[in-house]
This record gives structure tokens, C-alpha cells and sequence, in this order.
């Protein structure tokens, strides 16, 4: 039954969190791909970075490309004041499955939403289909050669306000370094550098915060 390394994640969690506690669920993950397993989870030293971020911009509306197991989705949920909505995108069907369990296990599935499909597709509809105004907060963390045409897409669908939060993971493992140079160059955004590690490693990473000028 536990085929894929994302079903073990997920079978980990239900065997050892607590249903319904957030913080159970992301600290259960965190040690299974400590000891067990990797997985391109944000993890537990950028994912401090991430709360410290989000907890300043106090968001309502946020969106996140690349859901994966649902690591980031909850860790982001259990922050998130009453009537806060995260939509996070997921192209892999079997990635989305267990992002689904893994957000209903949480107990934060009021808050997040998971929509499957290719973010080229899914980003025009957010305003008409998905009844989106702008944008408070964008996690990016998919395929790190889409970060920079999904920026661009999100300005050209007018999603982005200012002071619109745009974070991105990975900024030196894999890296995207054509995302790193528009946003830093383009003139359209106030950007800061937060080093870190790779998840579950001592190689070094970083998250980049990209603060749209409107
Ligand atoms: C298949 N797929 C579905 N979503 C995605 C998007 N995510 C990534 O690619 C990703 C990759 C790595 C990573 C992989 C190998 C390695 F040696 C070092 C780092 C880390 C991350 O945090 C990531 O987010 C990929
Ligand atoms: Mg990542």
C-alpha cells in the first residue's frame, strides 16, 4: 500500500501526529525525513523563516505553487487567522492525494484548498473561477525553471497589490536564478535574502522575499 516515499510521509504522520494539531503533523514529518527518508519538504529551519514571515504580514489571502505532501500547506494553515484562505497548486495527482489526507489529518482544511492542475492554467482563473481579488501572500516552491514565467503571469493577471509578499524556496539548491535576477533587477519589487539550509541537510539554501511595489 505505501508504495511512494509521499505514502510513507503520509502513513508516518497518521501513525505518529495528533489528529487535528498542525504542529503535530509538521514535527512528525520533520523527524521521519530526518531519520528515515529526504523529501523536498521546506522543513524545519526555513520553515521558522517562513512562520516569522508570515506572521509579520498577517495575510488573508495567500497562495502556494507547489503543494507536494502538504508540509508547507499546513505549516502556513496553523498561523493563519479566522477567515484566511490559502489555495495551494498541485500538478501531480499523487502528490495532491496525499496533500489532501495530510491536510485533513491537520485539521486545517477549512483554511487550505488544493487546486490540481498546471499553474499556467490555474492562475488566470483565480479571479474569475475562484472569486480571488489580490493576493496578500504567493509561496513559491514547484519546479524552480517556473518560478520566474508563474512571477510574471501572476503581475499580467493583475494578482499582485502593494506590498504583496512573494517568497520563494530554493534560491541556491536547485536554484532559479532567472527568477533571482528579474525580481532584483526589474524594479517592481523590494527584495531580501534569508540564507538557510536544504532541508534535512547542512548544504546551504535560501529563501528570497520578493515585496511587490504595486
Ligand atoms: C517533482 N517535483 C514536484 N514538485 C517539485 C518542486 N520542488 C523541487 O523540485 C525541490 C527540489 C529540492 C531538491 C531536490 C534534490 C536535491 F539534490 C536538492 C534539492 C528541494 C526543494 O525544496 C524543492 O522544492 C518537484
Ligand atoms: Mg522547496
Amino acid at each position: 500500500m505505501n508504495h511512494t516515499k509521499e505514502q510513507r510521509v503520509l502513513q508516518y504522520v497518521l501513525d505518529n501526529a495528533t489528529r487535528g494539531d498542525p504542529q503535530s503533523v509538521v514535527d512528525s514529518i520533520d523527524n521521519y525525513c530526518n531519520k528515515e527518508e529526504w523529501a523536498m519538504n521546506v522543513g524545519d529551519q526555513k520553515g521558522l523563516i517562513l512562520d516569522n514571515i508570515v506572521n509579520e504580514s498577517n495575510p488573508c489571502v495567500l497562495l502556494e505553487l507547489g503543494t507536494y505532501c502538504g508540509y508547507s500547506a499546513v505549516r502556513i494553515a496553523r498561523l493563519l487567522k479566522p477567515g484566511a484562505h490559502l489555495y495551494t497548486v498541485e500538478f501531480n495527482p499523487a502528490f495532491a492525494a496525499v496533500a489532501k489526507q495530510m491536510i485533513e489529518f491537520a485539521g486545517v482544511q477549512d483554511k487550505v484548498q488544493i487546486l490540481e492542475g498546471n499553474t499556467q492554467d490555474i492562475i488566470p482563473q483565480l479571479k474569475k473561477k475562484y472569486e480571488v481579488d489580490t493576493l496578500d501572500f504567493v509561496f513559491i516552491d514547484h519546479w524552480k525553471d517556473k518560478y520566474l514565467e508563474d512571477t510574471k503571469l501572476l503581475e499580467k493577471c493583475n494578482l499582485l497589490r502593494k506590498g504583496t509578499v512573494v517568497l520563494a524556496d530554493n534560491v541556491i539548491v536547485p536554484g532559479a536564478p532567472d527568477f533571482l535576477e528579474y525580481v532584483r533587477t526589474c524594479g517592481r519589487y523590494d527584495c531580501t535574502n534569508y540564507p538557510s539550509f536544504l532541508e534535512y541537510m547542512d548544504e546551504k539554501d535560501a529563501l528570497e522575499k520578493a515585496i511587490f511595489r504595486g
